[in-house]
């Protein structure tokens, strides 16, 4: 369960009275979720996901945040709208950390995505990178190339406790990254963590996405390579070409690619599978003690790499032209 920092009932009644949507009836954490601690909070008008951010979260982006899903929800991405406290505030403070409410978007989140699911993801994230044109915040990717390394060297002198040899496989990996990362590919505001659990599905059709925490302004079609990642491979570690193939025609349907966005795929998928590799290795060996969290397995991105590293055009990715 993500929960790192603990709210008293007394304490989250006072947060929730703020408020023009009646007293607070039920709440519990969430289990789901690495990041950040969230609640869902019953009140006499509804359901509501009250979030304290925690160590990722920079508290000065939080205006990116908070805007960009007004933003997005105004421009028919449907996600959650930061609700405002009786002041006009979103951005609050509870129990010594930064905090908002969001309101609660129903829909489930499929545990093992089919093509339909894909294809779904992908017009949907085409949607998304067009419907961010005019949001006017900027935002930089903390976690693109220049932030891999900083968090290779926090976990590289245990890596090999983890997996052996992991520690020059991910030396290797960045070392290609820097050599090979593109630049001026077209860019502009992306969700950078589009992961199944964060998106919404009623039946087959999309119905939401979830968990801005991490958008940033960034190359469009590395958002589509976090998005093969997480989306596209078999728990055995094959990637489903199928899969991809229904992500990036679907994406295509709405905004094609350029030539050199197509040919930067693999090294852009390379780049986002040791981004979540290093990012699950920290936190694999630094979980806070006390907290609530079942840290996520650094090793599946280990097994994509392994896909990565041999891949030559994106039409390994079932991307066809
Ligand atoms: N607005 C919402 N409406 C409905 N459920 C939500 C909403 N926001 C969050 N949740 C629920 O809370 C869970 C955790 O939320 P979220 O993904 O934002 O947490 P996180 O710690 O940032 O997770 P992640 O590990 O994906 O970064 C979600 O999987 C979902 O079940
Ligand atoms: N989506 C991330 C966790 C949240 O950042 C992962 O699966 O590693």
């Amino acid at each position: 369960m993500a929960v790192y920092t603990d709210v008293s009932d007394a304490e989250l009644s006072a947060f929730v009275a703020r408020y023009d949507i009646g007293a607070l009836l039920s709440a519990k954490g969430i289990a789901e979720g690495v990041e950040n601690s969230n609640f869902l909070l019953q009140t006499e008008s509804g359901f509501y996901i009250l979030t304290l951010y925690e160590k990722r979260v920079n508290e000065a982006d939080l205006p990116f945040f908070i805007g960009l899903m007004d933003h997005l929800a105004e421009r028919g991405i449907t996600c959650p709208r930061p609700v405002r406290d009786r002041e006009g505030r979103a951005l609050q403070r509870l129990a010594g950390r930064p905090a908002a409410m969001v309101t609660f978007l129903s829909g489930m989140s499929v545990n093992r995505p089919e093509a339909v699911h894909c294809a779904e993801l992908g017009r949907t994230l085409a949607r998304l990178h067009a419907a961010g044109a005019d949001f006017s915040l900027r935002r930089a990717n903390a976690l693109s190339l220049a932030g891999w390394r900083p968090l290779c060297e926090q976990a590289r002198d245990q890596a090999d406790s983890v997996s052996p040899g992991l520690r020059a496989r991910i030396a290797d990996d960045l070392a290609a990254l820097e050599a090979a990362w593109p630049r001026g590919l077209p860019e502009g505001v992306i969700h950078a963590d589009l992961f199944p659990n964060n998106v919404f599905f009623l039946g087959e059709r999309l119905s939401g996405l979830i968990d801005f925490y991490f958008a940033c302004n960034d190359a469009f079609a590395y958002d589509l390579a976090i998005c093969l990642n997480a989306w596209c491979f078999e728990p055995d570690g094959s990637f489903n070409i199928t899969k991809g193939h229904a992500m990036t025609h679907a994406y295509e349907e709405v905004r094609p690619l350029t030539e050199a966005e197509v040919a930067a795929l693999p090294v852009l998928a390379r780049g986002a599978g040791l981004r979540f590799l290093l990012t699950r290795l920290v936190d694999w060996l630094n979980v806070p003690p006390g907290a609530l969290v079942k840290p996520l397995d650094p090793l599946e991105y280990d097994r994509k790499l392994g896909f990565h590293r041999h891949a030559t055009s994106a039409a390994d990715y079932g991307l066809m032209r």
